[in-house]
């Protein structure tokens, strides 16, 4: 069992590995809780069972940490190249709410005729091998338990091993696929007729795994130059996939849609985003839909791109969609990182809940959105009837008709055209013998039973669907180019607790910074690497830049590498505030009742923050008994000490955010100073607070202590009734 205090340790993960076995097989959606569920102080329309563990939204703590999960299961993507540094972020993921972990595959895995084996590195994505999938798999069934909810774990099955990688993953317990025959054809020149007669063999091998399907459509959202103009084409290809799917024995439950919104802004893009996904939802009704956030039009700016994702989860709220996938707003830039993974996550978490019963809200507005869906529907089915006036698929796509920068059925003529007798593994498929017998179960086609055998893997004593301790399990095949290698330097500074920051691999170093430049981008950016190499940085990188104003600034953000690292065991921890107990507390001031006067110092109007300190209903020091006069916002400092003097204060607490010329060290010495003038400074306990305030500083200002960002009403109430013990001598 994984203890949310210890690391996971990926060599436990490694052992026995050849013996595992997963522990299910299929897709698991999350167990939905009845409408006007309460959590916390609210109600909620769409929302799922909770977790046993979890990092709720930033904002939680105001609303006693909940953290409600929505109906719908979040996808996170993740594959850097290390599937060993991939698991944690899995385990990062599924605390913030993902229940849905893609893994992609390694560059040209498509192109391999055959299953890679060991753990070599993967370049912008995992190399899928069997012990890959074992390895992680077992992890999720340890991180599932930690969270207390199941992962499904998924990957895809394309290329021309689509069949071999099929059968590996129903064997290793993979949850869910993309397998879609036009992605071979458009996207990795497979020939078409070895694409779709794969297709099939694998898409029966997937309905008996139960696993969940997610077609390929939103490739030509993310290929076509005009991405809206293909939103015919995107029907059609929905259309191709699901009927092929059911033909070849799937069951419509777990067919998913791939539909992303097609556009965004500056782009009026709801009028077209809105219509479509209502278009696509009503056609393909009774499938599953997978929303999967944008990808076509992410720039390097992660706020437009986590804005992008924002709407685009909206369109599903308005709509209908089983599963969100997140993108990472960091596509744009690099290989998505841990922390854009969990962004991703937390923004489709944050919209999905924000947006929890709108549809109860708002009534679309028939008369307006028919036509246009209506015109929609008509230009697929128009589509449809060229491709059978050509002859069929195979036709069309050799006469480009597909991912054709038209709004169909206007053409532009730049379709993605693939032969129908070319490509790889073109002429590779031979039709079977009448008297053709393949001893394997789930085998797609025909497959001569002989008499007398139950089932087709009987005649060898079973097979690995049916036998699956006949699977062979290879452990490495190559030892310059394994896990262990990888391991070696990690175990090493990890058990030495030595620390470096990093991205998306243990101890990768890269850091980020962002700094605004007031000069041009191109001195900007000049000057924004001179600094970083002045800091000693190195391989400093522009990763985004920000236009504030052609001459005035510029934003400039960076990623570089840091070059050395840190002792854990050399850092100083900021020690945790030494708090009292809360009946301690509460039976010292009914002995020794104590009143307070606070407000926010000088010319500052942030009051939210001191509420807290004060107020019952945030844990404040009322809630010991203590008595406040709430002076309000920006008070002057002699108005504290008059009020001090006025009530018989025991204490004043200032609170101060602003910092401008130092006008918070001012407000404090001015207050220490003026209750010195009164002749009260020995009797009374002067505090100050504020996002920008410590200890040392308040206490060298004058105050009796400081407290900073994150302080609780316990903290200062502790303090009070330590400083008064020491006041009465008790
Ligand atoms: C229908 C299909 N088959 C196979 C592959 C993978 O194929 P290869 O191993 O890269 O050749 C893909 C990949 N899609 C792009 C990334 C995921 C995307 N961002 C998503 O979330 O859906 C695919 O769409």
């Amino acid at each position: 069992m994984l203890n949310p205090n210890e690391k996971l340790k990926i060599e436990e993960i490694l052992k026995d590995l050849e013996y595992y076995r997963p522990r299910r097989r299929g897709w698991s959606w999350r167990k939905q809780l009845p409408k006007g569920t309460k959590v916390g102080p609210f109600e909620y329309d769409q929302i799922s069972e909770p977790l046993k563990n979890s990092v709720p939204l930033p904002a939680a703590h105001y609303f006693g940490n909940i953290d409600p999960q929505p109906d719908v299961v979040i996808t996170s993507e993740i594959a850097s190249g290390r599937f060993e540094d991939d698991i944690r972020r899995m385990r990062m993921a599924a605390w913030h709410g993902a229940d849905h972990i893609m893994v992609i595959r390694t560059l040209g895995q498509s192109h391999m005729d055959g299953l890679i084996e060991g753990t070599p590195e993967g370049i912008g994505g995992i190399p899928i091998t069997r012990k890959q999938l074992r390895a992680t798999r077992k992890a999720l069934d340890i991180i599932e338990d930690e969270v207390g909810r199941p992962i499904n774990f998924h990957s895809y099955v394309s290329g021309v091993a689509g069949p071999e990688i099929a059968v590996l993953f129903a064997e290793e317990g993979v949850n869910g696929a993309h397998q879609d025959p036009q992605y071979n054809v458009l996207y990795r020149g497979i020939n078409p007729i070895r694409s779709f007669v794969d297709a099939a063999v694998a898409k029966r091998i997937m309905a008996w795994a139960d696993m969940l399907q997610i077609d390929g459509a939103h490739n030509a959202n993310a290929s076509a130059k005009m991405a809206w103009k293909v939103m015919p084409e995107l029907l059609v290809q929905h259309a191709i996939n699901c009927a092929f799917s059911i033909k070849a024995g799937m069951k419509k439950e777990n067919i998913a849609l791939s539909t992303v919104p097609p556009v965004v802004s500056p782009a009026p893009e709801f009028k077209m985003n809105f219509i479509y996904a209502l278009t696509v939802r009503e056609l393909f009704k009774g499938f599953k839909f997978r929303a999967q956030m944008n990808t076509r039009y992410i720039e390097s700016d992660l706020f437009d791109a986590t804005r992008i994702h924002v709407l685009d989860t909206l369109i599903s709220r308005l709509t209908k969609a089983d599963l969100q996938s997140t993108i990472t707003p960091d596509e744009g830039r690099n290989v998505p990182w841990h922390v854009n993974s969990i962004r991703g996550v937390e923004t489709a978490k944050h919209t999905l809940l924000a947006l929890d019963g709108i549809k109860d809200l708002l009534k679309v507005n028939e008369e307006v959105v028919r036509p246009k869906i209506r015109e929609l529907k008509m230009r697929a089915i128009l589509f449809m009837e060229e491709i059978l006036e050509n002859g069929g698929y195979f036709e069309a796509v050799e006469k480009g008709f597909f991912v054709d920068n038209g709004y169909y059925p206007e053409r532009l003529g730049d379709g993605i055209a693939r032969p129908k007798d070319g490509g790889i593994g073109a002429g590779s498929v031979v039709s079977r013998d009448p008297d053709y017998f393949a001893p394997v179960c789930e085998h797609f086609g025909y497959n001569n039973l002989p008499e007398g055998l139950e089932k087709p893997c009987d005649l060898i004593g079973g097979c690995t669907f049916h036998k699956p301790e006949k699977i062979q399990f290879i452990d490495e095949l190559d030892e310059r180019d394994n896990v262990y290698l990888r391991m070696e330097k990690v175990v090493k500074e990890r058990d030495e607790g030595l620390m470096s920051p990093e991205v998306e691999w243990w101890g990768d170093g890269w850091i980020q910074l962002d700094m605004t430049i007031p000069d041009d981008e191109a001195h900007a950016e000049a000057a924004a690497i001179a600094i970083a190499r002045k800091l000693g940085l190195q391989e400093p990188t522009v990763i985004s830049k920000t236009l504030l104003h052609p001459s005035e600034g510029t934003y400039v953000e960076l990623k570089a590498r840091v070059p050395f690292k840190v002792r854990r065991d050399e850092l100083t921890l900021p020690e945790k505030p030494k708090t009292l107990p809360e009946e301690e507390i509460s039976e010292f001031i009914s002995r020794y009742p104590m009143k307070v006067v606070a407000g926010t110092a000088g010319n500052d109007e942030h009051s939210v923050g001191l509420r807290e300190i004060l107020d019952i209903k945030h844990g404040g020091i009322e809630k010991f008994g203590i008595k406040y006069t709430y002076l309000g916002t920006s008070v002057p400092p002699e108005k504290f000490i008059d009020a001090a003097i006025e009530t018989g204060a025991d204490a004043i607490l200032i609170s101060t955010i602003i910092t401008h010329n130092d006008v918070h060290v001012e407000n404090m010495k001015k207050i220490h100073q003026l209750a010195i003038e009164k002749g009260i400074r020995d009797k009374i306990i002067l505090i100050a607070g504020g996002t920008q305030i410590n200890n040392d500083l308040a206490v060298s200002c004058g105050m009796d202590a400081g407290f900073g960002r994150g302080t609780k009403g316990i903290y200062v109430a502790s303090f009070l009734v330590k400083r008064k013990r020491e006041l009465i001598g008790e």
